[in-house]
């Protein structure tokens, strides 16, 4: 294939060969970095595209913030917004965008509280995200314009923690910990609490409010999946985690790695070094050596190891956060709208084509 900057890679579909290059110090991402990631600059990816040990000190500096000990601990916050957000549609018309109305402020508030940015100033980020996030659907003027806005919100917010924690002042949230951390091998340069917070910030809203969204529209498709949960609500994980499998939420493809060394992939297909290589998740997803009928949502697989949250040192950190967020979230909307369903026909759904992140830009439901 060719990428975007007209550099040639190899694409990686099969499910062992994807978790190969995700997790084999062999490839590099640390090595494509000098070349543009779509329209994104690598330093406005701190995590995604180094290589350890920066990748490491970095992922370690904030990691404690999201296990799964940790993620439990945030569980009441969780639900106390879901059912907040569930209160403000019932109480709006009919028909209710989910997406503006439920997916994103959820999602975002979350984070928000996460990480003590102020859920005053939502409004304003996701006319700066949404450019962010193109891989061609913004003008470029539009896209660098949004990372700017975002850093610069992100660099006074983060001075702003900086000068309330220097006049000795409690601070609340993953940034304050960030710049005052607990353990020495945590400390992070200014640039990297800003990249990293606003880095955050987008990684943990604008892919769980998206595929929040589409598990909803699935789940409005499939009438026997929501009878089922009805009837065992216990049922939501394995419908959830195969939502996760069987939804194609990375319109990017993948991320760009460079073979530092000759590597064999299975079929006896042999990367040279040097060689840029693209492993696709969404493809592995739908591998069938993998997954008995990939292309059906069946929530029964005796198994299910998909990769929808990556593999390897890369692991979506967020994985668990996602997960606790997606349940509650869905669960609530079901059980709080019974009825629930799409208010406009099928072929009026706007899908969010040319965008980092697949999904619906409104999902219009009346009930
Ligand atoms: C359903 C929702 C989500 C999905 C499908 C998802 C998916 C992914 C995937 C596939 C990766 C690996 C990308 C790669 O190989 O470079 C990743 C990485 C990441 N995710 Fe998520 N994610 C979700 C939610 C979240 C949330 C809630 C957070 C909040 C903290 C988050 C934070 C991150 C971070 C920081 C990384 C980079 C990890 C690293 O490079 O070490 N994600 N995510």
């Amino acid at each position: 294939m060719r990428l975007n900057s007209g550099r040639e890679a190899l694409l990686v579909a099969r499910y062992q060969d994807v978790k190969l290059v995700l997790s084999d110090a062999r490839f590099s991402r640390a090595a494509f970095a000098g070349t543009p990631l779509f329209a994104r600059t690598a330093e406005s990816l701190p995590l995604i595209t180094t290589d350890a040990p920066e990748h490491s000190r970095r992922r370690g500096a904030v990691a404690h913030a999201f296990t799964a000990r940790q993620v439990k601990r945030l569980r009441p916050m969780v639900e106390e917004l879901v059912a907040e957000q569930i209160a403000a549609v019932a109480a709006g018309p009919r028909p209710a965008d989910l997406v503006g109305g439920f997916t994103v402020p959820f999602t975002m508030r979350v984070m928000c509280r996460i990480l003590g940015v102020p859920e005053t100033e939502m409004s304003r980020f996701k006319p700066w995200v949404d450019p962010m996030m193109s891989i061609g659907r913004f003008p470029a003027e539009a896209v660098a314009a949004g990372h700017r806005e975002m850093h610069d919100y992100f660099t006074d917010l983060v001075d702003g923690i900086q000068a309330a924690l220097d006049e000795g002042r409690a601070v609340p949230g993953l940034i304050a910990e960030m710049l005052s951390p607990r353990k020495e091998e945590r400390r992070l340069s200014r640039t990297e609490v800003i990249t990293l917070s606003a880095g955050l910030f987008v990684a943990g809203y604008e892919t769980t409010s998206n595929e929040m969204a589409a598990a909803v529209y699935e789940l409005l498709r499939h009438p026997e999946l929501l009878r089922r949960l009805r009837e065992r609500p216990g049922d939501i994980e394995p419908v959830i985690e195969e939502v996760l499998r069987f939804l194609c939420g990375n319109g990017s493809g993948g991320v760009p790695h460079v073979a530092t060394a000759d590597v064999a992939l299975s079929g006896g297909v042999v990367v040279p070094t040097g060689e840029v290589v693209v492993p696709i998740p969404d493809a592995a997803n739908h591998d069938p050596d993998v997954f008995d009928e990939p292309r059906r949502l069946l929530p029964d697989r005796p198994d299910n190891p998909h990769v929808a949250f990556g593999f390897g040192p890369h692991y979506c950190l967020g994985a668990e956060l996602a997960r606790l967020e997606m349940r509650s979230g869905v669960s609530a909307l079901f059980t709080a709208f019974p009825a629930m369903r799409l208010a406009v026909p099928e072929e009026d759904l706007s899908w969010r084509t040319d965008m980092f992140v697949r999904g619906l830009w409104e999902l219009p439901v009346t009930w």
